[in-house]
């Protein structure tokens, strides 16, 4: 059997890979019986082959949000539902790419690679094949034989990217995937995961602190208040596929004026947070603060909640 023939619920489960929350809240309680509320009604929906960013200050809920689609938490209230059926255990046809990466340090690269397919029973030869194929793909041919300890960052980001997509996953969700990389190599991955996404079209759950990226790669920019968590507004990213070069695209006047739009939305919750934490006011240690000096020109969010 080949590994890319039976994602394991990826290819096959693509038609229902649409992501909804409604009425999302989480809660948590303190050892001292104390109740924390870290979500509270959140409500947004996630199509089917969409590429959706989730944006919002620090401690917002973001990696709350990701964990309930997941399936590794429940809500307090409200519902998390993929493809029609309430999230019940871990779902289905999803793979994860974190900030830090999840390789195992005594595995080679190829056999970090593998691993998805060796679970879902594989055979080792096949699986291995497929890992090549990917490792290919994704710029690493030559490297099967080395340690993740060998790689760079970028290069390690590759590996923890072609161990993802191996699965085929219908559903990729990504907390801060790129966070730790430099400027330069985080703008190569970015054009190397859109490429990818356009050829397997997985539905995207894409969590960062940089709204840049986030407009640069999404279809849907989905931006979060300051805790406790809730959904200040949802804008559809109207600029063409393919995009190109996340470092050019940049330069477009729609993109600035996307970009100004949701940073007006952004930076309220940004500088609340921020208060919150004990800081003054500003947008201190806040990417995308800078950047938003495109025009003034403003258009209609696609639902402001
Ligand atoms: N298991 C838990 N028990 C108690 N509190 C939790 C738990 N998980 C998260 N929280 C709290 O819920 C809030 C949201 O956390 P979460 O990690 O989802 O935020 P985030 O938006 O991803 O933050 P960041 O941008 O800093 O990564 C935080 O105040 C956090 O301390």
């Amino acid at each position: 059997m080949d590994a890319g023939a039976d994602p394991g619920g990826g290819r096959a489960g693509r038609a229902s890979a649409r992501i909804e929350l409604s009425g999302v809240t989480r809660r948590f309680t303190s050892p001292t019986g104390k109740v924390f509320t870290a979500l509270r009604d959140v409500n947004f929906t996630v199509e089917p082959g969409q590429f959706c960013a989730v944006v919002g200050p620090t401690g917002c809920g973001k990696s709350t949000t990701l964990g309930m689609v997941a399936g590794l938490d429940r809500p307090s209230a409200g519902s998390v539902r993929v493809g029609g059926a309430e999230v019940d255990g871990i779902t289905e046809g999803v793979s994860f790419m974190f900030q830090q990466d999840a390789l195992l340090p005594w595995k080679t690269v190829l056999a970090n690679v593998a691993l998805g397919p060796v679970f879902r029973g594989v055979g080792k030869k096949q699986a291995q094949a497929s890992a090549r194929d990917w490792l290919g793909r994704v710029g690493l041919r030559g490297f099967e034989d080395h340690h993740p300890h060998q790689l760079s960052g970028g290069m390690r980001k590759r590996v923890a990217m072609a161990a993802a997509l191996i699965n085929e996953p219908s559903i990729l969700l990504m907390d801060e995937p790129f966070g730790a990389l430099d400027v330069q190599t985080k703008a190569i991955m970015s054009n190397e995961l859109l490429g990818l996404w356009e050829e397997l079209k997985p539905s995207v759950l894409f969590i960062t602190h940089d709204l840049e990226e986030a407009v640069a790669l999404s279809d849907r920019v989905v931006v979060m208040t300051s805790g406790p968590g809730t959904i200040k507004g949802v804008y559809d990213i109207d600029l063409p596929r393919p995009r190109g070069a996340v470092q050019e695209i940049r330069f477009e006047p729609r993109f600035l004026e996307l970009h100004h739009q949701i940073w007006e939305s952004l930076k309220d919750e940004v500088q609340r947070a921020y208060a919150d934490t004990g800081g003054t006011s500003g947008t201190a240690g806040v990417e995308g603060a800078s950047g938003s000096s495109g025009s003034s020109g403003r258009s209609k969010p696609a639902g402001e909640r």
